[in-house]
């Protein structure tokens, strides 16, 4: 079953240029999919999207088989964006039940505090978020939806600004998300870690979907990830 189903997606900011260009993809429950591409082939506006962030100009998203936009597919997932913004003026503890809340997930206080201690931030659990600094906060955003564990987690770049140990555990807990049955869509330009962690691959190029498939079978035809985005950004195809 398909946690995520997106079908002929396109969105324009300015109603001119394309940005996405008839897009469809699934991430099927149980698995960890990576989304690759160069600066500016649409993987911000393509999460946004799914996410209802951006209006959904054409195309069918569903999200555990609820309707794009409705308030059950918007529960369904978890967003860890980019950036590190979060509520300044909250602790992390005071930030993970107000998402619990948000969401109608009971989070576990002990689960909670455990969790930030096991990302080295023990002790730090009750500090107002503002005074953290921004590795502290992607750890936060990362330990926020792991308790959430929603059917399906989206990952933007989320993981880079974090340390190896960090990293190690994080790659842990989302195998862990993973063969508990949810769906992880994970977008890095970390090739190592997708080879690592993710059955899938889907590789947007220019607004549209040059390369999916599964992670070992891309990697067998090019040698590596890195390998299969350099073949393309080489290609007459791309240049024309
Ligand atoms: N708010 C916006 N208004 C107009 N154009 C935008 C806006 N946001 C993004 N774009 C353009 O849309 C295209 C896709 O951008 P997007 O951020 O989705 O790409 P990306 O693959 O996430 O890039 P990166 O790897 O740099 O984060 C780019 O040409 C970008 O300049």
């Amino acid at each position: 079953m398909a946690i995520l189903d997106v079908a002929g997606l396109r969105y324009s900011y300015d109603g001119i240029a394309t940005v996405l260009r008839d897009v469809s993809f699934s991430v099927p429950a149980g698995s960890i999919v990576g989304l690759i591409g160069p600066n500016g082939s649409g993987k911000s506006t393509l999460i946004k999207t799914v996410l209802d962030l951006l209006s959904l100009q054409a195309g069918v998203v569903t999200v555990g088989g609820h309707a794009h936009g409705s308030p059950a597919a918007t529960a369904q997932a978890a967003y860890l964006a980019s950036n590190d913004y979060l509520p300044q003026f909250l602790t992390a503890r005071e930030y993970v039940h107000t998402l619990g809340r948000l969401y109608g997930v009971r989070v576990d206080d002990d689960a909670a505090r455990d969790l930030f201690s096991r990302f080295s931030m023990q002790g730090r659990y009750d500090d107002l978020i503002e005074d953290y600094s921004h590795g502290m906060r992607k750890k936060t955003q990362l330990v926020s939806a792991l308790l959430l564990r929603r059917p399906l987690t989206i990952i933007d770049e989320t993981l880079n600004g974090i340390d190896l140990e960090a990293l190690h555990l994080a790659e842990q807990q989302l195998r862990g998300l993973r063969d508990e049955g949810h769906a992880v869509l994970l977008c890095t330009h970390d090739f190592s870690l997708l080879e690592r962690l993710a059955e899938r691959i889907v590789f947007l190029d220019l607004g549209e979907i040059v390369a999916e498939g599964p992670t070992a079978e891309l990697v067998a035809e090019h040698g590596s990830l890195a390998e299969l985005v350099f073949d393309r950004l080489d290609s007459e195809t791309r240049a024309s």
